[in-house]
């Protein structure tokens, strides 16, 4: 394994440019500007944004793929833009449109690249881990999207790298199969691994990130580990949601900063900063007027309400500049 003490990858003040765009009169354009970020071996770091944010992008840099005009990258203490084939041996990478060979079947594709290994993972274990056995008979270019994705994945484990770069690793599978690769990614992480992933489901994020970083227009908005975000966002704005259903048109009185609507007959929501005294408050009105609610569900606020108000927040001072 390697040496755990320093970061997988770091990526300092990333500049991109793509081009030349013809709707820019073919000029180039900016897409990373000074991106910086890190991932430590035995942690799933998570890369959300928007589409276009250029988490692609990022990845593609770090992993060589993409020359990058400005900033410094080191992937396993080495420069991905001097990549030799040691390094890359080391490196794992799942690709959103896959890139497998489709006149091939699964297990013979994997058999054929662990040949390519000294020690690779056996091929029959990933095969079981990921319920690849179901569709092996079937040649990749007949496999559904989501089983496609799973073979992706097992190639890429396949040489036992040091580091996987996964970019959007759940996205078409079905629940059963999502679960099949969300416990793959974390055996990963036990493992030692640096897993950095990018998603748009925000559920998973929560679910696997040790580290989150939220991208805006090719920079870092934000950063820090999911109960970290949640919790600078509750400092910023401080939403809980309550919801109850009861007597229609019975409204209880609140204080001011809370906001209540019946969202319909006798189904009420709640918002703003809630303090435990207002569920007293509730509670009163209710035992005053004789109302028994029928359902009470106070909500906290997840990954995906912080995500959104960040990504909100970030188009609102992109339109003011
Ligand atoms: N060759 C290119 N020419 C013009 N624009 C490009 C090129 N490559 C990337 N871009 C632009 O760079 C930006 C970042 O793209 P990137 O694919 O990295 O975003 P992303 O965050 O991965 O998006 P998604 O979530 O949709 O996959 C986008 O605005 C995209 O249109």
């Amino acid at each position: 394994m390697p040496d755990a003490s320093s970061p997988a990858l770091i990526i300092d003040g990333l500049v991109k440019d793509v081009g030349p765009v013809p709707a820019l009169d073919g000029r180039m354009k900016r897409v990373i500007s000074g991106l910086s970020l890190t991932a430590e071996f035995g942690q799933v770091t998570v890369l959300l944004g928007l589409n276009g944010a250029g988490k692609t992008t990022t990845l593609e840099c770090a992993q060589g793929l993409q020359k990058r005009q400005g900033g410094k990258i080191s992937l396993l203490g080495v420069d991905p833009e001097m990549a030799d084939a040691a390094l890359r041996a080391r490196v794992g990478v799942m690709l959103q449109d896959g890139g497998l060979p489709p006149a091939l079947r699964p297990i013979p594709l994997l058999r054929h690249v662990a040949g390519m290994y000294q020690d690779p993972w056996p091929v029959d274990e990933l095969v079981q881990l990921l319920d690849i056995e179901s569709f092996a008979s079937t040649s990749i270019r007949r496999l559904s999207g989501g089983q496609k994705q799973r073979v992706a994945l097992a190639a890429a484990l396949v040489g036992r790298p040091e580091m996987v770069f996964l970019d959007e690793p759940s996205a078409g599978l079905d629940p059963q199969s999502r679960q099949l690769v969300f416990e793959l990614i974390r055996k990963l992480r036990s493992d030692g691994l640096a897993v950095v992933l990018t998603t748009h489901l925000l559920d998973d994020a929560q679910r696997l990130a040790d580290y989150v970083y939220i991208l805006d227009d090719g920079r870092t908005v934000a950063e820090g580990t999911v109960p970290e975000l949640l919790k600078a966002a509750d400092h910023n704005s401080s939403t809980r949601t309550l919801t109850f259903d009861a007597t229609p048109g019975l409204t209880p009185t609140l204080r001011d900063e809370l906001r209540l609507v019946e969202t319909r007959p006798g189904s009420y929501t709640v918002s703003g900063p809630l303090q435990s005294s207002d569920l007293a408050d509730l509670a009163g009105w209710w035992a005053t007027h004789q109302v028994m609610p029928t359902s009470i569900n106070l909500a906290s606020r997840s990954l995906e309400d912080v995500f959104l108000d960040i990504a909100n927040i970030a188009a609102l001072e992109r339109a003011q500049k």
